[in-house]
């Protein structure tokens, strides 16, 4: 269903991502890691056409999504909507109307411009954050929420465009333990009860081993690792990261741990 086929973008002398290829054929949960740098960003941009691949193809059933251009490119970034670390609400608009602008590339100028949604988009909006728990804050400025609600008001405003496939940039890499398993247990949950692609670039291994069906490690732009959470050892991880034997993975970890009063740090090996 996903064939991505030597895919590259290079900024001057710099080949960000060099060369990826994988193919994907469920629906799956894919967590993309490596260091600062790796070109995981890269990828997902171009994958969402916010950033323009300078060779290779992306293969969504059948087609080509890289050269889709205008409208063509629009209809592909509702299918595939896209999450990022900082959430990318709009501040000052309630919780509805930030859900509801998941709609914008499927209506007209007009209708956005005046705000005119439809009564069944209003209801939808509120079901979808109903079903991510956060129904009672609908009507609250997005800013007055907390950071693991304001991303799940980005997940509900990427569920308002029925995407088939999510991209999720770093989800997690703002928020708390507590709030980070949230909202990866809400993308998880969409991912296996909507049968939704989810392909989320993640700092941490633990998360990367716990809610993934497969990882995918680069580092300098190319696939250095491709496997199952079982194959990811902490050897393995240690060449992707390009760490020495001083490498410490528990170091990466977002887990909640009970017996201790203050979380693990969030990032270790960037
Ligand atoms: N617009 C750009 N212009 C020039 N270089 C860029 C641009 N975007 C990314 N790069 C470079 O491409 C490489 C890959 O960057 P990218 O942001 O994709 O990495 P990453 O793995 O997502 O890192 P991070 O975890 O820090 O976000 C880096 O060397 C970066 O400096």
């Amino acid at each position: 269903m996903l064939d991505v086929q030597n895919v590259t973008r290079v900024f001057g002398d710099k080949r960000a991502v060099d060369r990826v290829s994988f193919t994907l054929h469920q629906p799956g949960f894919i967590g993309i890691i490596g260091s600062s740098g790796a070109g995981k960003s890269t990828f997902l941009r171009m994958m969402n056409r916010l950033t323009d691949a300078t060779e290779g193809r992306i293969l969504y059933e059948g087609q080509d999504i890289l050269p889709l251009r205008g409208a063509a490119a629009r209809n592909w970034q509702s299918r595939c909507a896209m999450i990022f670390q900082q959430f990318n609400l709009v501040p000052r608009l309630d919780v509805v109307a930030n859900v509801l602008h998941g709609k914008l590339n499927r209506q007209s100028t007009l209708a956005t411009m005046f705000n005119l949604w439809s009564r069944a988009d209003i209801l939808r909006a509120i079901d979808i954050l109903d079903r991510l728990g956060i129904a009672e804050q609908a009507t609250k400025r997005a800013e007055a929420l907390s950071g693991g609600q304001q991303q799940r008001v980005a997940i509900a405003r990427a569920l308002m465009q029925d995407p088939a496939i999510i991209l999720a940039d770093e989800p997690i890499a703002s928020l708390d333990p507590m709030n980070a398993q949230i909202v990866m247990d809400t993308l998880k949950r969409i991912n296996v009860e909507d049968g939704r692609m989810v392909i989320a670039n993640l700092h941490t291994l633990d998360t990367a081993r716990r809610y993934c069906d497969r990882v995918i490690g680069m580092r300098d732009g190319r696939i250095v690792f491709d496997g199952t959470p079982e194959q990811l050892t902490t050897g393995v991880a240690r060449d992707i990261y390009g760490a020495d034997e001083t490498f410490n993975e528990h170091a990466t970890s977002t887990a909640i741990r009970p017996e201790r009063a203050v979380p693990a740090a969030r990032v270790a090996v960037h």
